[in-house]
């Protein structure tokens, strides 16, 4: 049985399993989940419990580690998630893309000293070996990608890297560490994607949800500009 056929049997009437990240998008996310009449209870914010069901709302939430979200649905353990832009481009899952919910925004771009020379093997580190990866192949430039998990901005600094990819948001984490921001690759917001069978077997709750997601969105000052 591949992934996406894991959670097919028998899903018709369950609840629907949202996989919620924790952490920064949790908080924009579950507000907009608010504004769109799903009524989650202000107890979820700091509650240590990983899966809690909202029964009246229709839904049960999977409180996942962000970069986690994507395996989860596309192994239909959810049947929906909230994930960043950068986590489904390095992620690279069989997954249905769904909306874009324009919340947790920022971008993906290259990082480095202002006084940066180009070298013959330069090394870059990120925490998106992938993109980063694709984005230097792209670019006709070789380079050698080291993968960190965090503090990427370190890496100029100490002489790991020449040049780092990593997120920008408001640019402060730049700014205090006299690093530059070179070039964008690309702007980042938050996705609602689908598992693939649980897109067909429960089609009416996410495509209502859908909607209701939609209308908050639309309803957000500057939407639409
Ligand atoms: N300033 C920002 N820096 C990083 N991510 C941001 C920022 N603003 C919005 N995001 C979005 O928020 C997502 C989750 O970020 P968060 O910092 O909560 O998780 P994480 O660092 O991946 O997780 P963890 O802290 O559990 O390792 C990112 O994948 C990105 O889409
Ligand atoms: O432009 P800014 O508003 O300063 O935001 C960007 C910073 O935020 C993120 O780091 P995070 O806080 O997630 O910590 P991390 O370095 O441990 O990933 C990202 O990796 C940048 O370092």
């Amino acid at each position: 049985m591949n992934p996406n056929e894991l959670q097919a049997a028998g899903s018709g009437r369950e609840l629907l399993k949202v996989a919620m990240p924790k952490g920064r998008i949790y908080k924009v996310a579950s507000n907009l989940f608010r504004e769109a009449g799903v009524p989650i209870p202000s107890d979820f914010d700091d509650t240590r419990k990983l899966i809690i069901e909202l029964p009246e709302a229709g839904m049960s939430f999977i409180m996942a580690k962000p970069v986690d979200v994507p395996t989860y649905v596309e192994y239909g353990v959810a049947d929906i998630g909230i994930v960043g832009k950068d986590v489904l481009m390095e992620e690279n899952k069989d997954v249905y893309e769904l909306l874009d919910l324009g919340i947790a925004k920022c971008r993906m771009s290259v990082i480095g000293l202002p006084d940066w020379k180009p070298v013959i093997h330069p090394r870059v580190a990120t925490k998106y070996p992938s993109v980063a990866s694709q984005y230097f192949r792209e670019q006709g430039q070789q380079v050698e990608v080291i993968k960190l998990n965090g503090s990427i901005e370190l890496a100029p600094l100490i002489g790991l890297a020449d040049r780092i990819v990593d997120m920008v948001e408001t640019g402060q984490t730049l700014r205090e560490n006299g690093l530059v921001e070179m070039e964008t690759i690309f702007g980042i917001t938050s996705r609602l994607i689908a598992n693939r069978v649980s897109y067909r077997m429960k089609n009416e709750a996410i495509q209502s949800l859908c909607d209701k997601l939609q209308h908050a969105i639309a309803a957000k000052p500057g939407a639409g500009v």
